[in-house]
């Protein structure tokens, strides 16, 4: 971790103060010190390898060339990957921290074309397979045998997925297939790795048998020839373009005339169709919907990792920036006692832990679930799909904004793509659109929400996530007056949400009684994403709350005590950023908010000398931050020029086109 240059001594003085363990910080975060020893040595067995490394920063590559890159480097790292299997080391979790994580993000700076292959190729043919297709198809996947990605969006479609318009007609004669794509708008779009990385998809088509359309299926389509890797008949393939961010992914387009696939293709663990063209239902047909679940499940995770990077480089880099006298006369002091500047970047800090903790609820959460759905079980599922739209939009919304405030924390020298937020926040502004479009996201939490307020009303009995409601429509928590405190913040936050939900359902069926439930729900719309909203603060709030309780029983007090200082700030600042809804529905009045306003600021001035641990102890080596601003030796002078002489502009003193265009310009007399 620490860098063999000398640390600045505004940094290291900041670090003589805190005062707790950083290490064991560290070891609680990571969930124990082995987790530790095993994140260092992959980090190191990874980065320090040369070949590994960008001679040239990629922001200075041609699309092309990233591209290119990109590829030579995910070869390079499945190769180390099975080199450490050998080893007998790790699984699943070295691909999910290569992939998506920070390690994955601190090697190919922008995304992996490989990706896709990995977080849904492989998971769907697991999920959708029978166990006849998996033993086909799985074992080659694995190896990378074969490269798959998951193409369901299309040019025309996104977020309606019943309205995708490939087609898969099925001809008992032949027992196959047949994959057409009939107009422009079916064009698949988007899928990572499609452009010019795989040579399989899973194509979710409309399924024809028959002489019927029984909706969306998942099928498996060789695209490309497996020695030429040239597409084959009937296939049109290529990339769609550059992109705000996630330039090296790869994402392309397909379309299909005529193409024809065997019947054994389709995917067939849950729905089914016969030699005789016959289809057999599926026991519920969302569970085509699960891949894309389990990603929604997943992006939770990555959120937590790409903040702590953003903080970790504004929080460092505010501290070793002096700027603007406070009091006339003094010295510039650090950018970070700036009481404004605290305030861009604590609150952050502490939604990295809020986050981390909720990503790991919903992890056991899922995996869960889908034990049950194995023994062949649905109830829980449609609890976990509501709960996992609403925190994939509000991590993913909230994750963006602060990354973006993050950047303007460190000011003109952030917006240098040496800083490393314009990485950062590729990755993750695209997840508050992929897998789900946020929007519609929260709309489809609040059509959970609705489902269990009129369960609830009949004195239903509801899954956790949403008993409050039960302790709402008893009268309990209605008439208590708003208490500043984590605990009591979120019962305002349930009441708040089980208020909202009423309203919304209130107008819903007024509405309903003059337009369609459908037309209803649209005229609803903004209401119940704030119901969805709030309901999502909650559960956020709640599962820290708990969780943080439960692990910090064996830690130091000093560890403990500033742990509960950033819950603090996360529930006050939830509080002061929600003042609306709360004095609507949630008994807050105008000198709660003085008092909360007092105590964030108090918050602020508590954590100021702690601060540094929490992001030390996050514990990203200089090359998974990939940032000149945020270096642990906080030598950023030095890291600026640096990162400037690195240019190709800078590589001449005089550059061709003085002569070919300024000379001429300039020495004429027009
Ligand atoms: C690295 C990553 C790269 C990125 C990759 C991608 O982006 S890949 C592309 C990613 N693309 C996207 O993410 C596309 C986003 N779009 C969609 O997921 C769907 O079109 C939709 C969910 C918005 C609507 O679907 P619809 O019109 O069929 O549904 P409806 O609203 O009429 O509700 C019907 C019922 O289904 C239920 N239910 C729904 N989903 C699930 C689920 N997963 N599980 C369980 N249940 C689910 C719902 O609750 C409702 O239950 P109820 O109330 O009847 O008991
Ligand atoms: C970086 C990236 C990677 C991707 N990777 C893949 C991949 O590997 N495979 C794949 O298949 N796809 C992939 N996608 C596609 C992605 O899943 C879709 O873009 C996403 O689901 C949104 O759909 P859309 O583009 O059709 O948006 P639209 O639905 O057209 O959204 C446009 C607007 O319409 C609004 N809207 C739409 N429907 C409703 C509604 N019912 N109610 C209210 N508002 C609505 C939205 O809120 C939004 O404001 C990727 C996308 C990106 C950006």
């Amino acid at each position: 971790m620490t860098s063999a240059t000398k640390v600045n001594p505004d940094l290291s003085d900041e670090r003589k103060k805190v005062e707790f363990d950083v290490e064991e910080f560290t070891n609680w975060y990571y969930k124990g010190a082995e987790n530790v020893a095993e994140k260092r040595f992959l980090e190191n067995f990874f980065l320090s390898d040369p070949e590994l490394e960008d001679k040239v920063p990629t922001s200075y590559l041609s699309h092309k060339e990233k591209y290119e890159n990109a590829v030579r480097k995910a070869v390079l790292v499945v190769n180390k990957i099975k080199e450490l299997q050998a080893d007998g080391r790790g699984g699943v979790d070295i691909y999910m921290a290569l992939l998506g994580g920070t390690l994955g993000t601190a090697i190919f700076r922008e995304a992996n074309p490989i990706t896709v292959h990995f977080v849904m190729f492989l998971p769907a043919i697991m999920n959708h397979g029978t166990s006849d297709q998996q033993a086909e198809w799985i074992s080659r996947a694995w190896n990378c045998n074969i490269i798959g990605t998951y193409a369901q969006t299309e040019l025309g479609h996104g977020t309606y997925i019943r309205g995708l318009e490939t087609t898969a007609t099925y001809d008992p004669k032949s027992k196959e297939f047949i994959l057409n794509s009939p107009n422009l708008t079916s064009y698949k779009w988007w899928p990572g790795g499609l452009g010019h990385t795989t040579n399989y998809a899973i194509v979710i088509a409309q399924l024809h048998s028959l002489g019927k359309c029984h909706g969306i299926q998942p099928f498996i389509v060789q695209l490309r020839d497996e020695e030429t890797h040239m597409p084959l008949k009937g296939i049109k393939i290529g990339e769609i373009g550059n992109k705000v961010g996630m330039n090296t992914v790869n994402n392309g387009f397909l379309a299909f005339d005529n193409v024809r696939i065997p019947l054994k293709n389709m995917l067939m663990k849950n729905a089914k169709v016969l030699e005789d063209g016959q289809f057999i239902k599926p026991k519920s047909s969302v569970l085509t919907y699960g891949t894309m679940m389990f990603v929604r499940v997943v992006i939770l995770k990555d959120m937590a990792s790409y903040l702590s990077k953003a903080v970790t480089i504004a929080l460092r880099y505010s501290m070793v920036r002096r700027q603007s006298p406070i009091e006339p006369n003094k010295p510039e002091p650090k950018i970070i006692e700036h009481v404004t500047q605290q305030y861009k970047i604590f609150p952050a800090i502490a939604k990295v832990i809020v986050f981390k903790i909720t990503a790991e609820f919903l992890w056991d959460m899922y995996n869960q679930v889908t034990h049950d759905l194995d023994k062949g079980d649905l109830e829980r599922l449609p609890e976990l799909h509501a709960i996992s739209c609403c925190l994939k939009a509000v991590c993913t919304n909230e994750a963006a904004q602060a990354v973006e405030i993050c950047r303007l924390s460190t000011g003109g020298h952030g917006y240098l793509n040496s800083a490393g937020f314009q990485d950062i926040y590729g990755m993750v502004t695209a997840a508050q659109t992929y897998e789900g479009e946020n929007t519609v996201m929260f709309l489809q939490t609040a059509r959970y929400l609705i489902k269990c307020w009129e369960k609830a009303m009949n004195g239903e009995k509801l899954t956790p996530t949403v008993s409050y409601l039960e302790n709402f429509i008893k009268g309990r928590n209605s008439r208590q007056s708003f208490q500043n405190s984590p605990s009591g913040i979120l019962k305002a936050f349930q009441l708040a949400a089980a208020k909202k939900i009423a309203e919304s359902n209130k107008h819903l069926e007024e509405r309903k009684k003059y337009l369609s439930p459908e037309e209803a729900t649209n005229q609803t719309g903004l209401e119940l994403i704030n119901a969805s909203e709030l309901h999502c603060q909650a559960f956020l709030l709640q599962a820290t709350i708990e969780v943080l309780e439960d692990s910090t029983k064996q830690t130091s007090l000093q560890l403990r005590s500033v742990l509960k200082d950033l819950l603090e700030l996360y529930s006050v600042d939830l509080a002061l950023r929600y003042t609306g809804s709360l004095l609507e529905f949630a008994n807050m009045t105008s000198s709660d908010i003085e008092f909360l306003q007092r105590s964030l600021e108090a918050l602020l001035k508590k954590l100021r000398y702690n601060i540094l641990g929490i992001v030390d102890g996050f514990d990203h080596p200089d090359q998974i931050l990939g940032s000149v601003l945020g270096t642990y030796d906080g030598n950023v002078y030095e890291n600026l020029i640096n990162a400037a002489m690195k240019s190709p502009l800078n590589q001449e003193d005089v550059n061709k086109s003085f002569h070919l265009y300024l000379k001429p310009f300039m020495k004429s007399n027009l």
